[in-house]
């Protein structure tokens, strides 16, 4: 049996895209407290896939897993799931707004709730949780017997989501509390190398770019590579490689498939400029929106433009 590992606990709006994945009919979910954890053991083979968090419409990339992709043993991203969410502020039965002194929850939540918590809980200490989830469990029914914890949670409430809060019992003091109610998360399938999904017009590519050295107009370089040839990107955004102060890598999705002829072209101009180039995966779009082709940036245009240097070369033409 397929088995997909994912930022768990249950409850966790990670495992909501788990769900919302139609390959996930029928595998064994195995829950990891961390990104780190679940892409480690996907590596170490002992999970076939792990489904993580990558951005955020609010508060932009997750650099856990950017980071965890960006380097160690390679792994291939083979699909995305886009999830809205809405977050709760949930609590043990008895406490009121006003007991609340802490709340517990993971960083990207916090940072999409910041707007409610500053008008009506300015005072509430943060504490962060490994996910949404594990703050709502950590309040949940028998925590303390189940762990041996030593005395009550470190907080009063959870910003979770509304499942999360039901299944484990919590009361909701506050729901829809994010400051933007359209929110949306993607999440991505990742896989070790070996089987890609094929081109459906309608795809994403994912590189990670190491510049060569630092100098004037470097990023511009690398960008240039996609205008060139009519790519159009999604996301753009520069991690530390962590080697020294000031030593960036880009993470980069673009429109289209690596077997697509622009694209394909791209990469070998990145390939000859840079010191590496990481690819991360071609999969097809949550949306399905068909990829936009800059002007005379078709499979067809490039093929004939290729056809036409073969007869030069030949002497045929
Ligand atoms: O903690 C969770 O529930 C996650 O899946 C990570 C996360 C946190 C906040 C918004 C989206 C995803």
């Amino acid at each position: 049996m397929t088995r997909l590992g994912y930022l768990g606990p249950e409850g966790t709006f990670t495992s909501m895209a788990l769900d919302r994945w139609p390959a996930a009919d029928g595998a064994e979910r195995v829950a990891f407290g961390s990104v780190d954890a679940a892409l480690a053991a996907l590596r170490a083979g002992e999970v076939d896939g792990a489904m993580v968090p990558i951005e955020n419409s609010v508060e932009g990339g997750v650099s856990a897993t950017l980071d965890a992709l960006a380097s160690g043993d390679p792994l291939l991203v083979t699909g995305e799931v886009m999830v809205p969410v809405t977050f709760v502020l949930a609590a043990r039965a008895g406490t009121t707004l006003a007991d609340v002194r802490a709340v517990g929850t993971h960083s990207h939540a916090w940072a999409q709730v910041r707007g409610w918590m500053g008008a009506r809980l300015p005072e509430a200490v943060y504490v962060p949780t490994l996910s949404t989830a594990a703050a709502a469990e950590t309040l949940g029914e028998g925590h303390e017997a189940r762990t041996a914890a030593a005395g009550p949670p470190p907080f009063d409430a959870a910003v979770c989501a509304p499942a999360a809060a039901t299944l484990h019992g919590l009361e909701v003091l506050a729901d829809g509390i994010g400051d933007m109610q359209a929110a949306v998360t993607r999440f991505v399938l990742v896989a070790r190398p070996g089987s890609m999904p094929g081109p459906t017009g309608a795809d994403k590519t994912t590189v990670v770019l190491f510049q060569r050295d630092d100098h004037a107009g470097g990023l511009l370089e690398l960008l240039e590579q996609f205008a060139a040839r009519g790519i159009n990107m999604t996301r753009l955004e520069s991690r530390p490689t962590k080697a020294s102060m000031g030593s960036y890598c880009f993470s980069v999705d673009i429109e289209g498939h690596v077997r697509d002829e622009r694209l394909g072209e791209a990469l070998m101009g990145l390939k000859r400029i840079c010191s590496e180039v990481r690819f991360l995966g071609s999969y097809p779009r949550a949306d399905r929106q068909r990829a936009t082709v800059g002007p005379q940036a078709s499979d067809a245009h490039f093929a004939a433009a290729r056809d036409w240097l073969g007869e030069i070369r030949d002497g045929r033409a």
